[in-house]
């Protein structure tokens, strides 16, 4: 999807200050295509990720038979069909990257009466799916996955899903989420138990278009036989995006930089927490509410970074933000223990293993456990680190060479459209030093 193999030569960067607005949430993104689509009515989506996970998404629905119009940059106007309105598509549905989008749809066509392929990129032909074939399989769905429950997903047509009470083996808002999409199509109520709360998204926005559903953090109930009514959706400013700036601008001396209108949704801002006990020096101010969630805009300046035993209960609160977080320790005072995130193993890499061997390479010290890393603080050198093609390492690693002694090349970079595009353009406006790197021939 991200086309050709591109690099990145990143470093000797200035001090990040001015104003700077990251795009759209990807995980609301998502489910507000989604949702609009099975709606009755058209919906507006303002804010939308012009990313390619999330367009990707919008495709898939097209191949659906949703007509949805771009009318602008980051506006889509989508022609819900309904909950029984889409049809069998003509050919296999491409999620690319995005493990949001397969296992998100995994639960919404598991009830529907065609059957569908969900195929994806390299990366996400190697993510477990067996997670949400396990319990939509219990809710009656038919679904045929690869040797080990890697995807291409086969999902056949369905006609009546059972709903049930499940207890999440592992703290996964798409596992949850696949579930209550089902469960829209199922008898009964069906119920979601997490062993910690995760992000709510799709419980808020399904409550947004008119299906009842209750819950509270750590549980979701809804009962099926409901209708989607369309409504407007406004995309908050995605906070893993702005996460990498939080940790960039804490780092570098001489920095203030103001990230306007981010989304605050609790279950998202774990690493605001975490660098806090780092000492990090990042200040809230306009609070308000954007599309019902949380904004604020987040003022952060440089300071003196120490390690920590990052708490286990702050990790699905950021979940994705651990690459930016290794960075912030590898150059912290002292040791920074992080534990209890083997999730971060079967991510778009294995984001311990990809950011031990990264940061090893620019000279960091830093050991692998199963679940996380012990990473004592120091100074990092210029040189060569790859991103194995996943988009969070790749801008982690930015971050990592504007303090590095000299330039950094990073490989496999291109893959940062999938969740942040315009990322090279807007960090340089900040102050990052950053281009492509001339191909090698
Ligand atoms: O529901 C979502 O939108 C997401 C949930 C998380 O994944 P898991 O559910 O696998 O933890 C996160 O890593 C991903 O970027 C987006
Ligand atoms: C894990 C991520 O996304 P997904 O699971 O949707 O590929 C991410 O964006 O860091």
């Amino acid at each position: 999807m991200s086309g050709a193999p591109l690099d990145w030569l990143a470093g000797q960067g200035k001090a990040l200050t001015g104003e700077i607005t990251v795009p759209g949430d990807k995980s609301v993104s998502h489910r507000a295509v989604m949702l609009a689509a099975i709606a009755e009515g058209e919906s507006s989506v303002e804010g939308f990720l012009e990313g390619e996970d999330t367009r990707a998404t919008a495709a898939i629905f097209g191949q659906l038979g949703v007509r949805i119009e771009a009318p602008s940059p980051s506006r889509r106007r989508i022609h819900g069909v309904g909950l029984h309105g889409l049809r069998a598509a003509a050919g296999p549905l491409d999620c690319g990257n995005a493990g949001t989008g397969m296992r998100l749809l995994a639960g919404l066509l598991a009830g529907q009466a065609f059957d569908s392929e969900l195929v994806g990129d390299a990366s996400l032909s190697r993510r477990p799916m067996g997670r949400v074939i396990e319990p939509l399989r219990r809710m009656g769905a038919r679904i045929e996955a690869r040797e080990g429950g890697l995807p291409p997903l086969r999902i056949l047509a369905n006609n009546g899903l059972q709903a049930i009470d499940y207890e999440l083996p592992v703290a996964s808002a798409q596992v949850k989420s696949a579930v209550l999409l089902a469960g829209l199509y199922a008898r009964g109520e069906t119920v979601v138990r997490e062993p910690h709360p995760t992000r709510d998204y799709t419980e808020r926005m399904l409550s947004a278009f008119g299906w009842p559903v209750r819950f509270s953090p750590g549980l979701a109930r809804l009962e099926g036989g409901h209708r989607l009514r369309a409504t407007d959706v406004q995309v908050p400013a995605d906070f893993s995006s702005a996460a990498f700036f939080l940790v960039a601008a804490s780092l570098v001396p001489g920095s203030d930089l103001l990230l306007r209108r981010v989304g605050m949704n609790p279950r998202r801002t774990g690493l605001l927490a975490a660098l806090r006990l780092m000492g990090a020096d990042i200040s809230e101010s306009g609070a308000g509410e954007q599309g019902g969630e949380p904004v604020a805009d987040l003022r952060v300046r440089h300071a003196r970074l120490r390690g920590i035993a990052v708490p286990e209960a702050l990790v699905p609160d950021m979940i994705d933000e651990f690459p930016a977080l290794f960075v912030a320790a590898a150059l912290a005072e002292g040791e920074t223990r992080v534990s209890g995130a083997a999730e971060l193993r079967v991510k778009e890499s294995d984001r311990i293993a990809v950011m031990a061997s990264a940061l090893r390479a620019l000279g960091a010290d830093i050991s692998e456990t199963p679940d996380g890393a012990h990473i004592r603080g120091g100074r990092l050198a210029g040189g060569q680190a790859d991103s194995h093609g996943d988009h969070r390492i790749a801008m982690s690693l930015a971050i990592a060479a504007q303090l590095a002694s000299g330039e950094v090349r990073i490989g496999d970079c291109a893959n940062v459209a999938t969740s942040f595009p315009g990322f090279v353009e807007l960090a340089r406006s900040a102050g990052f030093g950053l281009r492509a790197a001339p191909p090698i021939l």
